[in-house]
Formats: C-alpha cells, structure tokens, sequence
C-alpha cells in the first residue's frame, strides 16, 4: 500500500465525491462504534453528523482524520485513498469541544502553530494569522494568552488555528457545544459564514438540531452506529423519511398505521385513530413498509367541551388536556384522547387563556398536511 499525502494527491482518480467515505465498519471490543457506513460531501459542502449521545458520530470523524483505523472500507479524499495515510499527512483541520488552545502561547503563537509545523516560511506566517485572527473577529487579541480570553474568544481561536492552514478538510466535534447558548448562535452563523466564504469542506459532529439546520448544506442523521437517512436540512425537517428522525428531530405527532390499500406510489392508511388517511408513499419505498404518519402539532386543534355540545357527532374525537407548555411563540397542548390510549399534541397561540389541565376538549385532524414515514 503506498502512502499518499492527500494534499498533494493527484485528482484523477474518479470518486464519488470530494470526501468518500465507503463501507466504514469501526467496532469497539465491548460494543458500539460504526457498522458499513457510506457518505459521499461535495467540495466546498459541509455536512452534519446528527444523531443522539453515542451513535458514533465521533468514531466516525476520527476514522475520517485518520485518529483511528476502520476495521473495514475506505477513506477518500480529494482523489486519493487515505485509508492507510497518517492523520498528520491528511491536511486535515480538527476542532473539538474542548479548545485545546496551548496555555503558554499567545493568541498569534497559538494561530501561527499549525503553519510553522507545516514549514510555511517565516514571512508569510505573520501576514496569514493576522488575516485568520481578522476573520474571526480577534485582530485585537493576537498578544493575550488563553486564559484571558473568554470561552467563546477561545473556541474563536480554535477556529482560527484550524482555518489557518487551508485545510483540505474541517472536522468539527461539537466545537460550540460548551458555550453558552447567545455565544453558541452567534458563533454558529459566523463560522457558516467563514466556511462558505473560504469554500471549505467539513464535517460538523453535533446532537443540535438548530446547529444542524444552521450549519448543513446536508444532514445525515445517524442512529447506534449506522445512517439512517441523509438529506437537506429542509428535507430531514419538513419530511424525514424514517421514523426514527421524526422522533428525533421532534416533528410532532408519529401516528401508527396499518395499510388499508396500497396504490403504489400512495397509499391508504387506517391510523391509531381510527381516521382514514392518504398519503404519498415516501420515493423509493413500498406501502407496506410505511409504520406511521406525522402531523405537526399545528393540524390538530382543540375546541373546549360546553355541556350542550359534549358529544359531538361529526369528526372529532373526545380528550382531556394532560399538559400544557409554552413553547417559543406556541402554547403546546397534549391531550389524551379517550377510550384509547394515545396522547397527541396540539400547537394552539400563547395567548389562549381557555384552557385549563384537566378539561374535556374536542380534537380535530387536518390530514391533508401529514406524511408518511418507514419504520
Ligand atoms: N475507545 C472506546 N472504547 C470502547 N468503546 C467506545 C470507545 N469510544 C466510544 N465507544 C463507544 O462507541 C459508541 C459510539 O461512541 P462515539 O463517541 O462515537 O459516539 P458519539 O455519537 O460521538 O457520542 P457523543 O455525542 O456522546 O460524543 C458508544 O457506545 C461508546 O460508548
């Protein structure tokens, strides 16, 4: 096996995408890692690793920079198999949670670091970090020392440190998860920012839907070591494929379904419920592999019972109001709906003062706006 620096690899050789990843197997011995994982991210592309604590978002960035060898499949980047090539000949830039910032050098050493261990000539490393430490706002900081900067100052390094050497990659482990959340939304917008302008290529590791939905130019959602789907941040929220997204990302109501009819790309569908749905069937899937629709908490409403209207004869169903929080701008209503034993939620405005924890209420359903999901 030859030992390739991938930034000098020569881009002839066809690969899917500027980073390939293929078939990465990565076990642990008691268990966990990541199971034939395959991504394709596009030059200039950031894609987000989300997925709960322990799916193996970190396995797999390390197996990525080269921190870890895969126990199967390949690594490429930019034309070349890196799987066998040495995290330090990978050019890849790395920022974690934890910034790591070397406590006895200045903000500039600390920046001008990576470009001396590369052997950029001395008159260029002055002129580059002060343009990197210009780009994340902290031109003016380049004499302090870490421990006088803030954390939000200090992850800014990090970042700088990591933008500095043009790397042919950015790997990011939930770089801002340690800050607070003002520091951490302004952070976000500002690295995006610095990303897209420098046209750089990266994978963000994060548990943060907001930061994925911020961050992705696509999204792939993982779960105990494996992909379950990926897509546009627009696609993964609006119209997760797989119901196990819905639930994480939290969409809203996830309703059981048997098939009543299956008409190939749509399908009917008899819910928890009892109500008779069509829908399309998610692309590339069969009806019978449908396990649910969703309804966000918006196509459910609530009509407070009055004595003379409690029992209704049209297509709402009866329920009590088991919990009510204030959400942002909504006040979410969960209601049990009787003689069943499901819970749904309903997104009702924040100034509805006519409902009360406890009250018999009627529920109805907008269908049209629901969507079928896999198991
Ligand atoms: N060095 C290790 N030795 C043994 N098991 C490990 C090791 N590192 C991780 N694991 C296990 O592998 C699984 C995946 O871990 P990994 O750190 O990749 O997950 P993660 O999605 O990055 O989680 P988090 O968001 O908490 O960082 C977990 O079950 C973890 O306990």
């Amino acid at each position: 096996m030859t030992v390739t620096d991938a930034s000098a690899a020569s881009t002839t050789t066809r690969t899917g995408g500027y980073l390939s990843i293929r078939q990465i197997t990565s076990r642990y011995a008691g268990g966990g890692g990541v199971t034939d994982v395959s991504l394709e991210v596009a030059r200039g592309e950031m894609l987000v690793l989300l997925g709960p604590s322990g799916c193996g978002k970190t396995t797999l960035l390390r197996a990525i920079a080269g921190l870890a060898r895969p126990d199967q499949g390949r690594i490429w980047l930019n034309g070349a198999d890196v799987t066998d090539v040495p995290a330090a000949k990978r050019h890849v830039g790395m920022v974690f949670q934890t910034w790591a910032l070397f406590p006895h050098l200045s903000v500039a050493e600390n920046v001008a670091f990576g470009l001396k261990m590369r052997g950029v000539p001395k008159p260029d490393v002055a002129p580059r970090v002060a343009q990197a430490l210009e780009m994340v706002r902290l031109g003016d900081f380049a004499g302090r020392y870490p421990r006088q900067l803030s954390g939000g100052q200090q992850q800014r390094v990090a970042l700088a440190r990591a933008f500095v050497t043009e790397p042919a990659l950015l790997l990011l482990d939930e770089p801002l998860s340690a800050l607070d959340r003002r520091i951490r939304m302004q952070l976000r917008t500002e690295l995006r920012q610095l990303q897209r302008e420098l046209g750089l290529t990266g994978v963000f590791v994060t548990h943060d839907h907001g930061e994925a939905l911020a961050l992705g130019d696509r999204v792939a959602v993982m779960d105990t070591g494996r992909i379950v789907e990926v897509g546009t941040p627009r696609e993964i929220f609006t119209r997760p494929r797989h119901r196990y997204t819905a639930s994480f990302l939290d969409v809203g109501n996830i309703i059981d379904v048997s098939l009543v009819d299956d008409a190939g790309d749509r399908a009917v569908l008899r819910t928890a419920f009892g109500s008779q749905v069509e829908t399309a069937v998610p692309e590339g899937a069969r009806a019978a592999d449908v396990a649910a629709v969703c309804l966000a908490p918006g196509a459910v409403g609530i009509t407070p019972v009055v004595e003379a209207t409690a029992t209704g004869a049209d297509e709402t169903m009866p329920g009590r109001i088991v919990s009510l929080e204030y959400e942002q701008a909504t006040l979410l209503c969960g209601v049990r709906l009787d003689g069943i034993d499901e819970q749904v939620h309903s997104a009702q405005p924040v100034h509805r003062d006519d409902l009360r924890l406890g009250q018999q209420v009627r529920v109805s359903f907008d269908w049209s706006s629901s969507f079928a999901v896999l198991g």
